[in-house]
């Protein structure tokens, strides 16, 4: 099945996200790819929707911030984006106050997460802002830090307004916090495309997902296992493992439970119909190799 490339563009506000997806959409369009635009804005009326032209399909969310209010919403644009178009790649432009991981576990719905390849987070770092970030509250520091911690690009934007010893220290700040990340100096989120394009393809090559910071995995059931072999398995897992969300089935229960899984913490719920039986997994630096292994297993035991 051809999957649905997805970015991410994070960064706080007015850090150059739009500026930077206008790039990525100029270079979407001399390749020919069919496009789509996820534009999340926290006002009702969308600024930033007229950088997309006709020929991209855009989704608008409106009205409140897709990692906190408006997941199903979200979840019901994407699906029908799944549904009726034959995309190449999705472009999702978060709010400037989106955190990173609720954003991946908003769009992952255990419905479609199969068809979708998140190829990365795209964060765009306003320079200026990050040397005088200790002016902001400790809510919005800490944002900002996440935005920065959760990239797999890092785009250390508006250097223009800097010198270079603060264009060093920020970079060295940056890179601090987060050294697998790639990083680099721009203005007007001048990135070299292929760049951003040769490191995703670099991620794909390496196919298993570790490298990415954030990663995900979907599992998908074959069969109904026992619940006190998941209940073991729950145990084990790594604490870097952040979010679980999807379907799965016990022996001798008719129809599958939805299962949620927060920071170690897991909740069942009793659907009263079938699903696909897809987990998805959210975490960093977690080899999914493993976990896959572990989830075989459970199959195999169930018989
Ligand atoms: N001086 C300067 N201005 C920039 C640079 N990059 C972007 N801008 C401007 O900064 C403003 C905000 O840029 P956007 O790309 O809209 O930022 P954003 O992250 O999408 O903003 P929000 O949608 O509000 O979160 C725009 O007026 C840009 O033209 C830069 O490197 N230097």
């Amino acid at each position: 099945m051809k999957k649905v490339e997805v970015y991410i563009l994070s960064g706080f506000l007015g850090s150059g996200k739009t500026t930077l997806l206008k790039r990525l959409l100029e270079d979407e369009r001399k390749h020919g790819r069919k496009v789509a635009v996820m534009m999340n804005e926290l006002g009702q009326v969308s600024i930033d929707s007229d950088v997309v032209e006709e020929d991209v399909f855009l989704r608008e969310l409106l009205g409140g911030c897709i990692c906190c209010s408006i997941q199903d919403e979200l979840e019901a644009q994407l699906q029908g984006l799944l549904l009726n178009d034959d995309l190449d790649v999705i472009y999702i432009e978060t709010t400037g106050a989106a955190h990173p991981v609720e954003v991946l576990d908003s769009i992952l719905s255990p419905l479609f997460a199969d068809q979708l390849l998140v190829k990365g987070i795209i964060t765009t770092v306003d320079g200026t802002r990050w040397m005088d970030r200790k002016a902001l509250g400790p809510q919005l520091q800490q944002l900002i830090i996440e935005q920065v911690r959760n990239a797999d690009y890092i785009l250390l934007n508006k250097i223009d307004d800097l010198s270079e010893s603060e264009q060093a220290q920020a970079i060295i700040e940056v890179q601090g916090l987060n050294p697998k990340a790639q990083c680099l100096l721009t203005n007007f989120s001048k990135v070299p495309i292929e760049w951003l394009r040769k490191l995703s393809v670099n991620v794909e090559k390496k196919s298993s997902h570790i490298h990415l910071n954030l990663s995900t995995f979907v599992y998908q059931f074959k069969k109904a296992i026992s619940n006190t072999d998941f209940e073991e398995f729950l145990k084990k897992l790594p604490d870097t493992i952040y979010r679980i969300k999807g379907y799965v089935k016990f022996q001798h229960s008719e129809y599958p439970f939805l299962f949620q899984y927060a920071y170690g913490m897991p909740l069942y719920m009793r659907e009263y119909m079938n699903y696909k039986l897809n987990l998805v997994f959210i975490g960093e630096k977690v080899d999914w190799e493993i976990i896959q292994e572990q989830l075989t297993f459970l199959e195999t035991r169930a018989g």
